[in-house]
């Protein structure tokens, strides 16, 4: 029997309320190409017992056999999740992490040529980036030059809405553990991250070596002497501890964006994602946009627990029944029937021009880019480029948007059908900024490329 809606959601508001209870947050990890991204989580994951030794030896094994042992923590993170042995290929690997006070879910993007859209995908449901940077001489400076990843990877996650970013300083044992390297590097990226628009009391640094575990979880070990010498702050599991868990709207209409599909012969239809406002039970009917299909939930998963409901924040695996799954997307959203997500072919987004060498006119054939999904549309009209830091409209009607520009600019989705026709010409779920985050931000690519991110302003139709 489902309980009135009244009834789940004051369970919820309890339920969150309720002292020492792990508030659930999510962090996606960018940084440059070979940082340490995997291997400082395959590290993490072991540290907080999350990678058992059995694993672990299998890794270094493996690793090792190919000729890359230094590969073999990233191992933790590439190779074993739980998703791979059900056979499901995943856009992203998800990981969880348990501290004193926080269920972290990680969002790693594996794969290297590819990885920006993974990113994305990522930074679209993340409340926090964790940047990785390599410290050793020459590299840190190649990641954050023009072409490297690490400044392309803050302005996205920034302009999708992310305010919070935990930077670690990684490799320092190739240093010497050098203090005023670590400084050098803070030093450098303070100010990039004020100028992106990330908050300095929203910024955390933390010096680690990723490869050795020190400053992960702890630093009582040989390995972190030098370190210990200079630093006496928190360790990197001490930092996400204490981040901001997100405003759970609770009370607002359910709305889950769809990030995973499986089809499985024993279990039936089954999807995963983020929920990102109100609460689903078990027993609920819910409407799939876009289109005119709905399905009812035979079952909520949350880390492999069945459960009976679940809030808004949560990142949950649904089991569906009374639908054919070939209704099921990537890109779809579950929502009440009674109060569903808008469906937009024309909307004005508040975005970011990234660096790019063909600036944006109106007309520019693109692509948007929402919950795992590319539609072709056209920069209808560019309406104002507008300074970042106060958010007044600098220029009304600009002839060219180019890199860097903050802007608001209205896109048009063009008439094509697209991913299977699921996606129809008549738009897609969408909602302003404003009324749900989540929902409400979009990236823009052209020709495979990222040139603009940011987020939904209005619904035109
Ligand atoms: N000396 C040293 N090497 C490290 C440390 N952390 C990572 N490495 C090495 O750096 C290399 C790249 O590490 P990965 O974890 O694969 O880096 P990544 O950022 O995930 O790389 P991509 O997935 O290619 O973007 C590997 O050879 C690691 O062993 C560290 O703390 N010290």
């Amino acid at each position: 029997m489902a309980l009135a809606k009244e009834k789940v959601i004051e369970e919820a508001r309890k339920l969150l309320e309720a002292e020492g209870i792990k508030k659930s947050i999510s962090i996606v990890v960018i940084g440059h190409v070979d940082a340490g991204k995997s291997t400082l989580m395959g590290r993490l994951l072991y540290d907080l017992g999350r990678l058992d030794e059995k694993t672990k030896r299998a890794n270094e094994k493996g690793s090792e056999n190919i000729g890359k042992s230094s590969f073999s923590w990233a191992w933790g993170l590439d190779g074993t999740t739980e998703e791979r042995e059900r056979g499901i290929t995943m856009d992203i690997a998800q990981q969880a992490l348990m501290t004193p006070n926080r269920l972290i879910t990680v969002l790693d993007a594996p794969g290297h040529k590819d990885f920006i859209p993974n990113m994305i995908s990522g930074a679209s449901q993340a409340d926090c980036a964790l940047l990785v940077v390599d410290s050793s001489t020459g590299e840190f400076e190649a990641g954050f030059q023009r072409a490297g990843q690490t400044r392309e990877h803050l302005l996205l996650v920034r302009s999708l809405g992310v305010t919070q970013v935990v930077v670690a300083i990684n490799k320092l044992d190739q240093v010497e553990w050098s203090q005023a390297r670590y400084k050098e590097i803070e030093d450098l990226l303070k100010p990039f991250l004020v100028q992106t628009g990330f908050h300095p009391s929203k910024t955390t640094f933390v010096p680690v070596g990723a490869m050795q575990g020190v400053n992960l979880a702890g630093r009582d070990m040989e390995e972190a002497e030098e370190l210990n010498v200079w630093y006496k702050g928190p360790t990197l599991v001490d930092i996400l501890d204490k981040l901001t868990p997100p405003v759970r709207d609770i009370l607002g209409p359910m709305r889950l964006p769809v990030s995973n599909v499986f089809k499985g012969q024993r279990t039936g239809a089954a999807v995963s994602g983020r929920i990102s406002g109100g609460v689903m039970q078990v027993g609920e009917k819910l409407a799939v946009l876009p289109g005119e299909e709905t399905a009812i939930v035979k079952s909520i998963e949350i880390e492999q627990d069945s459960v009976p409901w679940a809030a808004s924040g949560t990142n949950v695996t649904l089991y569906l029944t009374a639908i054919d799954p070939i209704h099921l997307n990537v890109g779809s959203v579950l929502c009440p029937p009674n109060n569903p997500v808008p469906i937009a072919a024309s909307f004005i987004a508040k975005l970011i021009v990234f660096d790019i060498q063909i600036p944006i006119t109106a007309g520019t054939a693109v692509e948007v880019f929402h919950h795992s999904k590319d539609l072709p549309a056209t920069t209808v009209k560019l309406i104002s480029t507008i300074d970042r830091g106060s958010g007044k409209v600098i220029k009304k009607n600009p002839r060219v948007l180019t890199k860097g520009t903050s802007a608001e600019v209205q896109i048009d989705l063009r008439n094509a059908q697209v991913g299977g026709g699921i996606l129809s010409s008549r738009g897609i779920p969408l909602e302003t900024f404003a009324a749900n985050k989540d929902m409400g931000r979009v990236l823009i690519r052209r020709g495979g490329e990222t040139i603009a991110a940011g987020v939904v302003t209005e619904i035109l139709g």
